[in-house]
């Protein structure tokens, strides 16, 4: 199944990812409160353009099935996501309210840019590509702390790693999208397949680089004039 090639195709960056000193942190326990705020502020802005996305996506859609599966998505972002968000801002003891006015980051900017250029070739199985290592990384990423026994009640970040753990009842958001992925793959070619794959495995890297830029708090290196930029148009 193409499903199956993306997740083996992905398996150096996932590799990557599970092994990132951000996760690393997050299974022991230990975040600089630093790295926590800057994940926190791009992943305010990052989820606002994703919500703009389900919404062209809706708008592609031609079956109640998936214009109902984009819709979860967004509610899902507008009603859950902040659960994870506000574990992190107690852990740094910040405000959340206060994140969420941030100018995106060169990396989360790029992220952001690669999920409309998807929409804008207008082919679902490029929307639904680009958008899967979203809950699919996430997945892997809390089901891996919990193998390693790292969601213990005692570590500050266990509702983090539990909010995103695979639940046994229920059918993972990740196998939900992979399940749509395989349907429009099905009636795609080969030359389509390659472009999918190209830009799931350019998501799987840009989530290694969402924790990265969080990690280092690498910004625009002329932030400063930016944010003097805006201002200049206050009234
Ligand atoms: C950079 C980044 N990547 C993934 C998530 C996690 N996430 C966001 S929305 C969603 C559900 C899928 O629509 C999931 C799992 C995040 N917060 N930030």
């Amino acid at each position: 199944m193409f499903s199956d090639q993306l997740k083996q195709q992905a398996q150096p960056i996932l590799s990557g990812i599970l092994e990132h000193p951000f996760i690393q942190g997050i299974a022991n326990g230990n975040v600089a409160p630093a790295a926590l705020q800057f994940y926190v502020q791009q992943d305010f802005q990052y989820l606002n353009e994703f919500i703009k996305i389900y919404g062209n996506a809706i708008a592609k859609s031609n079956d109640r099935e998936l214009m109902g599966f984009f819709n979860d998505q967004i509610s899902f972002i507008l009603n859950s996501e902040i659960h994870p968000h506000h574990i992190f801002c107690n852990i740094a003891r910040i405000n959340y309210e206060d994140q969420q006015h941030a100018t995106p980051a060169p990396k989360a900017y790029l992220y952001e840019s690669h999920m409309h250029r998807a929409g804008e070739t207008g082919s679902l199985l490029n929307i639904l590509a680009a958008f899967q290592p979203c809950p699919w990384t996430y997945t892997e990423i809390a089901d891996h702390l919990v193998a390693q026994g790292a969601a213990t009640k005692d570590n500050p970040f266990y509702d983090w790693i539990m909010f995103y753990a695979s639940d046994d009842n229920d059918k993972s958001m990740s196998d939900t999208v992979f399940a749509f992925v395989d349907r429009f793959a099905k009636q795609a070619s080969n030359e389509e397949l390659a472009t999918a794959s190209q830009y799931f495995l350019k998501s799987c890297e840009l989530e290694w680089q969402f924790w990265e830029h969080a990690f280092y708090q690498q910004d625009w290196q002329f932030k400063a004039t930016l944010d003097h930029a805006k201002e200049d148009f206050k009234s």
